[in-house]
């Protein structure tokens, strides 16, 4: 199993002061949870290990929408510096897929996959790119229906994948950061499609979550 670094409960971030926050969530944001250049530098080591363990055939990066996208991006790109600057390289493309699971900071009963069309899966060795794993539930109903794609292999890779007592039956092949039961958003990871737009991944105040519920 790949290391990877697990953030306690008594780890409760940082003080938002420190960071630069946007103005509209200033009033939002607990704590820092994982600063971005921390996010970054995971994810440098993350493509490394993957490169090595994937990177001697053809790779589909599948982009697990709309969370996933943040991350996809930046290891795509150190998965590309590695191709431009190692002695091998490996063509990368990619495909995206969208999967809607949440709503506020609760899990909906009905897990909604968009974009299953995949038929370029075939034969390929693919890498799933996600957010977060938390029940794995989500990437369960994902991973069944790749398998009817017929790929040759099947990694996944998550930024996150969150401690909870209800979990996880799930563990992917590559994790940036195991986390404790805590509601996140940022880096993409959003509530009610708020916080996207946020670098850093941070922990909401309860009056958010009030603020922003639908
Ligand atoms: N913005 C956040 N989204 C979260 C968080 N925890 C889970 N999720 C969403 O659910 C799925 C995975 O959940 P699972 O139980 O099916 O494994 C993930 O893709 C997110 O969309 C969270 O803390 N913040
Ligand atoms: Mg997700």
């Amino acid at each position: 199993m790949s290391l990877q670094q697990q953030i306690k409960d008594e780890d409760s971030g940082y003080n938002k002061n420190l960071f630069c926050i946007p103005k509209h969530y200033e009033e939002d944001i607990e704590r820092v949870f994982i600063p971005h250049g921390l996010i970054l530098d995971r994810t440098e080591r993350l493509a490394r290990d993957i490169m090595q363990d994937m990177g001697s055939h053809h790779i589909v990066a599948l982009c697990v929408l709309k969370g996933g996208y943040k991350f996809f991006a930046d290891l795509l790109d150190h998965i590309k510096a590695l191709n431009q600057n190692g002695d091998k390289s490996v063509p990368i493309t990619v495909d995206f897929v969208r999967i809607k699971s949440y709503c506020n900071d609760s899990p909906t009963q009905k897990i909604s996959i968009v974009g299953e069309e995949l038929s370029a899966l075939n034969g390929k060795n693919v890498l799933v790119v996600e957010d977060i794993i938390e029940t794995g539930r989500t990437m369960k109903a994902l991973l069944s229906k790749l398998k009817d794609k017929e790929p040759k292999m099947i990694r996944v890779v998550s930024l996150l994948i969150k401690m909870t007592n209800q979990s996880p039956g799930y563990r992917p092949d590559y994790i940036g950061f195991e986390i404790p039961d805590k509601f996140v958003v940022g880096y993409a990871l959003d509530y009610n499609e708020y916080f996207r737009d946020l670098n850093h991944i941070c922990i909401l105040k309860e009056k958010a979550k009030e603020k922003y519920k639908i």
